[in-house]
């Protein structure tokens, strides 16, 4: 007989329902990661639970509810359609779970699952081409937390990184083709954005700045999220023919300032401001469509860019169940 293989995918997680009570309890636990708000803990405690998540879940909730469908959460749904087909495409030599690092399914429910069905390897794929210590990080942290306690400990593969697989990066050019790029005055390429100081903290030898990350990946920036998005870009723009000066890198979703930059927003007034009519969006950290890809850049953004003068903000639509994406993950699993 042979050895069953475990996979775990994660994704980053969603709110139970887009009701107040699940938004506030999804924000409380996923800004309280001392990864994600990474400053002292006191700090973090006062910043989280009496500003940002009293303020933030009301108006949070409001646009989780225009987010959600009949099938639920988008990111949730995708997630688990994803997982169902790489379970077809892998076969019965292996079982494929998906957890959330926040909310449900929670990695400590499917892990304990997991562990009961005694897999003499477990191999752990979080659903993040790029690194980031507040999404790739914590959820491996969190796996590693678990699964520390275990009396018997299978042999466990994390995967970190796998921005430049060529899989992904087709699943991207493929949705690219769905659209005459032609049409369109300018091409943004809009990652989730993370706090500055974040960056440098993947350096042993200074601050992000300086490293070259808008350019090239070397030993020393690899892990960098920057370096990794810009990366990321180079080789989509490329397969598709798009010219440097036609597109521009920019990150969303800041919380504060301070966040690196070009910020999204700013980036899109600008575009509006020089005449621009017609703009297509890629959003590639994002795996799944989720609240930061159809709300924010295909409802808020596009109200924006018509404030300042332009017409259609069009968003490339996520990987989703796309074969390209089901195949990436297949590839990085049986390499492990
Ligand atoms: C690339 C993956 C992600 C990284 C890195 C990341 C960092 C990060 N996020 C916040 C704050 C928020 N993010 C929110 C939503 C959200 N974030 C990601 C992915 C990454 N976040 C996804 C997929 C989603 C959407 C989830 C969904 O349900 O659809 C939110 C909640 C929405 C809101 O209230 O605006 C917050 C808050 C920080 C602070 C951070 C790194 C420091
Ligand atoms: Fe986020
Ligand atoms: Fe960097």
């Amino acid at each position: 007989m042979k050895d069953k293989i475990g996979v775990l995918l994660i994704n980053l997680g969603t709110p139970d329902s887009p009701s107040v009570g699940h938004v506030r309890s999804y924000l409380s636990q996923f800004l309280n990661d001392p990864r994600v708000i990474d400053i002292p803990w006191l700090l973090r405690k006062l910043l989280v639970n009496v500003v940002i998540v009293p303020f933030r879940a009301s108006k949070s909730a409001k646009v989780y509810k225009k987010l959600w469908t009949a099938d639920g959460s988008p990111l949730l749904y995708y997630s688990e359609r994803a997982k169902e087909l790489l379970q077809q495409q892998l076969g019965s030599q292996y079982d494929v779970y998906l957890a959330m690092r926040y909310k449900n399914p929670s990695i400590p429910d499917v892990l304990e699952t997991m562990r009961k069905k005694n897999y003499s390897k477990i191999i752990v794929l979080p659903m993040f081409p790029q690194y980031a210590s507040a999404s790739t990080g914590s959820a491996l942290e969190e796996v590693m937390r678990v699964v520390q306690k275990w009396w018997v400990i299978p042999e466990l593969r994390l995967i970190s990184q796998y921005y430049d697989h060529a899989d992904y990066i087709n699943g991207f050019v493929e949705r690219g083709k769905q659209h005459r790029i032609d049409d369109y005055d300018h091409v943004l390429f809009s990652y989730h954005g993370l706090p500055q100081r974040q960056l440098d903290k993947v350096y042993n030898d200074g601050p992000c700045d300086g490293h070259n990350c808008e350019h090239e990946v070397t030993e020393e920036n690899k892990f960098c999220y920057k370096a990794a998005c810009y990366a990321t870009t180079r080789l989509i723009a490329e397969r598709l023919g798009i010219p440097s000066s036609k597109y521009t890198v920019c990150f969303q979703s800041r919380l504060d300032e301070g966040w690196v930059k070009p910020y999204s927003d700013e980036v899109i007034k600008e575009c509006g401001k020089k005449g621009m009519k017609k703009l297509l969006v890629f959003s590639p950290a994002f795996t799944a469509d989720c609240l930061e890809t159809i709300i924010e850049i295909g409802e808020e953004y596009q109200e924006l860019f018509h404030e300042h003068g332009g017409e259609k903000v069009q968003l490339v639509e996520s990987l989703n169940d796309h074969p390209s994406w089901i195949q990436c993950m297949k590839s990085l699993v049986l390499q492990n």
